[in-house]
């Protein structure tokens, strides 16, 4: 479903008065495939590059070298119309569930976005679309007609995983999607990506720092170090056994300091 081929980048300029000279890469031949209905976690301390891949996946940063194709197409190098179906089945989740939304609209309206832009519903269908999408995220269509602020962190996140879903996409980028949330919020928000998963087919990437977070939700595990991939496997405790150092710093972020209280995934 989607493949990333060799891709390397730099970040240009800032502007014409920046001298710095060329920016030392920040991802190096990086290369990697997500299946249908595969959860990728793409791990890696902070400044490892994750974000920068995920937004070159998600057509928002062109690479300086190589090529990302999602169903088949190279997404830097279709056409609108295609690159319209494209993006229609690949969304994202930010970090940041409150400046992802504009806080004068209701959440009926922060929904039902998407469907605006691609699908011609009826006021009243829409109504009906926008609260069933309501409730398979835990909250009521009455819900809709309340504004951001009037929401906890961890609603406002189930109403963008709301309007990720909107579309029924193939693909959904969750970058820091639950670092943000206290620990009660990140394990529902967990489970809820789960569970739709598990009703819509999707494929998750899944970008993290938390490698438990990880093991939790995620089938295949990539880590990144300094803009490479340093590690590829099945989430499992060969991850946890790994040897490379930058997989060890993630490793050693989530042990207690009494052995006891160690946890194991398998
Ligand atoms: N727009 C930008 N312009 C210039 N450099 C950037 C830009 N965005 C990111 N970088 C640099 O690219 C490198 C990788 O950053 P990136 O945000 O992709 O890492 P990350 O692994 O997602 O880190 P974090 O977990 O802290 O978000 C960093 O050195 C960062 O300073």
């Amino acid at each position: 479903m989607l493949q990333v081929r060799e891709v390397s980048h730099s970040y240009g300029k800032r502007n014409w008065l920046d001298r710095s000279g060329a920016r030392p890469p920040v991802l190096a031949d990086i290369s990697l495939t997500i299946e249908k209905g595969v959860c990728l976690g793409l791990l890696g301390t902070s400044g490892a590059g994750k974000s920068t891949l995920g937004k070159i996946i998600l057509g928002l940063e062109k690479p300086s070298q190589g090529q990302v194709l999602f169903q088949g197409q190279d997404i830097y190098r279709s056409s609108k119309p295609v690159l319209k179906g494209l993006r229609r089945d690949l969304q994202v989740v930010f970090q940041d569930c409150y400046s992802a939304v504009n806080p004068l609209m209701t959440a009926a309206q922060i929904i039902g976005e998407p469907l605006d832009n691609y699908e011609r519903l009826s006021a009243k269908e829409q109504l009906r679309v926008v609260g069933q999408l309501l409730e398979q995220v835990g909250l009521t269509p009455e819900d809709g007609s309340k504004l951001p602020h009037q929401f906890s962190g961890g609603q406002l996140q189930r109403i963008n995983i709301a309007r990720a879903i909107a579309l029924k996409p193939k693909l959904i980028v969750l970058d820091e999607s639950i670092s943000s949330l206290d620990m009660v919020h990140q394990t529902q928000i967990l489970s809820l990506l789960a569970e739709l998963r598990a009703s819509y087919g999707l494929s998750y990437l899944f970008i993290t720092h938390d490698i438990r977070a990880a093991m939790t939700i995620c089938d295949r595990i990539a880590v990144m170090d300094q803009g490479k991939l340093v590690y590829s496997g099945d989430a499992g405790n060969s991850v946890m056994q790994s040897d490379h150092p930058a997989v060890q710093q993630l490793v050693t972020a989530i042990l207690p300091e009494h052995p006891s209280g160690r946890i194991s995934f398998g």
